[in-house]
């Protein structure tokens, strides 16, 4: 969607082997914390995050919102010691940061300090729909497909965007990349309005607009997307503990992701050569447990990358005229 704004002249389309509701973006809470990436400067963070927090503000605030399934959210992040930093650097972009007043942190015995504020939260699903249905609008082709070796599509493309995910382990051979698997649960529970995240960012309670979350797990290099049912009560158990109300949430759905985990985010050009033809590539994957917080201004900064791919088309088409 954001190459289709940035070059209006191009002509895009998607191949994927999966689409919604069959992808890991399905599976995600969607809320609008991030995750820090240790090798990625903190201040290509943090504009990552701004950007896409004023987009999905933007929508939040328009006739939109409920199709888009984005909506503000109130809550508290709670800690049972005080974080190493008390202002974390999302703190100035998400509305109305501050810590917890020891009154709110009576509701919470186990913990000793918390920040409370108000973020966005996407409704996943509802939300890749209307991004796919804006995406048509334009004239984007979708096809499903999986692509086994990026050089079977240099004979009907130009340029090449690899936004794969964990598939770019197998497709690019990226051995940097690592699966984060993660089980949630889906449930009824329309009184739980506030999120409840606690620090260690094991457990968490996340309203959305038809359903609450309740997370999760966070287990390094397991590559199984099976749930497993001692999990799940472990989960309940966890965010009855932060939430006793929850004892009383209904139709009780599990689900399973794997996260695209790397050291850093990969937004980057790469020209693949191979018998002196030459395939423009640009790579935005890796997002791991934060590809909704930053989703917007990385596939905004992937979108210059295409263009500056157009640009040496261009001209090296022009240098072979002369
Ligand atoms: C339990 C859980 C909770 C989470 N909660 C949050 C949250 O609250 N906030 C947040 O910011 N993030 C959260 N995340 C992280 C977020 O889900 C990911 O960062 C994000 O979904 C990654 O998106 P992606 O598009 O890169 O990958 P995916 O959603 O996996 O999409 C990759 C696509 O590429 C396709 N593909 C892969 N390989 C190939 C191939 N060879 N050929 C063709 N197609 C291919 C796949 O079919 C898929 O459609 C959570 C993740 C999990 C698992
Ligand atoms: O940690 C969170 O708050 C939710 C999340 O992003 C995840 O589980 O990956």
């Amino acid at each position: 969607l954001c190459i289709t704004e940035t070059c209006p002249s191009c002509s895009v389309t998607v191949l994927s082997d999966q689409f919604s509701p069959n992808t890991t973006s399905d599976v995600a809470a969607g809320m609008l914390i991030p995750h820090i990436y240790p090798d990625t400067p903190i201040h290509r963070q943090k504009q990552w995050f701004q950007e896409t927090f004023t987009y999905l503000f933007a929508i939040s605030n328009s006739a939109e919102a409920s199709e888009a399934g984005i909506h503000l959210v109130s809550g508290w992040q709670i800690f049972k010691s005080p974080p190493k930093e008390e202002l974390p650097f999302w703190s100035d972009i998400v509305l109305g940061f501050r810590p917890m007043s020891e009154a709110e942190l009576q509701k919470f015995p186990q913990h000793r300090f918390g920040q409370a504020f108000t973020t966005l939260k996407c409704d996943c699903p509802p939300y890749l729909l209307w991004l796919e249905k804006r995406l048509k609008a334009t004239g984007t082709q979708m096809y499903t497909r999986k692509v086994a070796d990026l050089w079977e599509l240099h004979r009907e493309y130009d340029i090449v965007v690899n936004c794969t995910g964990l598939g770019a382990h197998q497709l690019v051979g990226d051995k940097q990349l690592f699966p984060v698997r993660g089980q949630v649960l889906k449930v009824h529970a329309p009184w739980v309005t506030q999120f409840i995240r606690d620090g260690d960012g094991l457990t968490y309670i996340y309203p959305g607009i038809h359903r609450v979350t309740l997370g999760g797990t966070r287990e390094k290099g397991s590559w199984s997307l099976s749930p497993d049912a001692g999990t799940t009560r472990d989960i309940f158990d966890r965010c009855c503990s932060l939430e006793p109300s929850l004892q009383g949430a209904q139709d009780i759905e599990v689900k399973v992701g794997l996260r695209p985990s790397r050291q850093s985010v990969r937004v980057q050009r790469e020209v693949l050569s191979q018998g002196g033809i030459k395939l423009p590539v640009v790579h935005n994957y890796g997002h791991g447990a934060g590809g909704f917080s930053v989703h917007r201004g990385t596939a905004k900064e992937a979108a210059v990358l295409v263009e500056e791919c157009i640009s040496a088309l261009q001209a090296s088409s022009s240098r072979a005229k002369l």
